[in-house]
């Protein structure tokens, strides 16, 4: 199938407001080049791409692509997005050149653009996640590498929520324990897991999608045999009793089992709760010492809080 690509030199403020107008007229999916990405410091590498390319970002600006079909009302489609666009000058938003252009593509080449931007990332002391389709070479002997094909579940491993999850199974996991990973979307914190030492993992997530990923990404990293995984809500039916469990999931979600998670925990457990935002950071660390927890770690990566608490021994 053909496509229509446009590409809009714009304004970081104009962002949102030109994204929901292509969203609006169709366009399956916006990419955002911003040349302050590409400038932007980076403290460490954990957590981040490296390795951007000056040639994948505008000198200044921002570049706006969509994607829209190709058919008989393309040519009204892009008039109207152009009209739109003109009409945020009317909200003093500045849209800087509002240079666009319109080129065809074909799917194959949309669907995977994405991938150029997903290089191999070290996201914790040990471990680093890399694409599939990377032909990456370890550079020290003890790094732990994951591949992932992240497909459409959650969990590239490159989120600051996935990043403080996995260097917290860093310093916790031991050799032959039992781990449970709720919410485990493309798998990657339970082959994260499997490749610290656990030799028991149960990956649960609600979204058949990310079952299916994380099965694929489990076998891919030859985990299979160790890493069940299942699509379950939470802990609901687990009879397993696990030396840890990570959960990086939502606060309000966290909030539903922390008494459960208490319960199936051996004595001297250690629970790894992430994707909480600042504002939820005292209800969930009040709600987990409620639960009988002690908390040993607060930690913090750009504005993503985990709580790492232990079940007394
Ligand atoms: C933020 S993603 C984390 C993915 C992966 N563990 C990572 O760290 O990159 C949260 C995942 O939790 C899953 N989820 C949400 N609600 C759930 C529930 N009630 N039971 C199980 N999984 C759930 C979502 O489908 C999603 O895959």
């Amino acid at each position: 199938m053909k496509w229509s690509e446009l590409c809009i030199h714009t304004t970081n403020e104009a962002i949102e407001p030109i994204s929901n107008i292509l969203h609006e007229a169709g366009a399956s999916g916006v990419v955002i080049e911003d040349a302050e990405d590409f400038a932007k410091e980076r403290p460490t590498k954990f957590g981040e791409l490296y390795e951007l390319d000056p040639a994948d970002f505008p000198e200044e600006g921002v570049i706006l692509k969509a994607y829209l079909p190709v058919n008989s009302f393309l040519g009204e489609s892009v008039e109207q997005i152009k009209q739109a666009i003109n009409q945020l000058l009317a909200y003093n938003i500045d849209i800087g050149r509002n240079f666009i252009t319109v080129s065809e593509v074909n799917e194959e080449e949309w669907a995977t653009a994405w991938k150029k931007y997903y290089k191999p990332v070290k996201v914790s002391g040990k471990i680093t996640i890399t694409p599939t389709w990377e032909d990456y070479q370890p550079v020290s002997t003890d790094e732990i590498i994951i591949e992932l094909d992240p497909g459409m579940a959650f969990g590239t491993g490159t989120h600051p929520t996935t990043v403080l999850s996995m260097q917290a199974l860093e310093r916790y996991v031991k050799n032959k324990q039992t781990v449970i990973d709720v919410g485990t979307g493309s798998g990657v914190l339970s082959i994260a897991a499997a490749k610290l030492g656990a030799t028991d993992i149960y990956a649960y997530d609600l979204d058949d999608v990310a079952v299916k990923a994380a099965r694929i990404n489990v076998k891919l990293n030859k985990a299979g045999d160790i890493v069940t995984v299942k699509q379950n809500n939470l802990l609901d039916h687990v009879q397993v009793n696990p030396d840890i469990i990570v959960a990086n999931i939502l606060a309000e979600i966290i909030l539903r089992f922390e008494q459960e998670a208490f319960q199936l925990l051996k004595p001297g457990g250690i629970f790894i709760s992430s994707g909480i935002i600042q504002a939820k950071k005292v209800e969930v660390r009040q709600a987990l010492i409620a639960a009988g927890f002690d908390i040993i770690e607060v930690n913090q990566m750009e504005d993503w809080i985990s709580i790492v608490a232990q079940k007394p021994e």
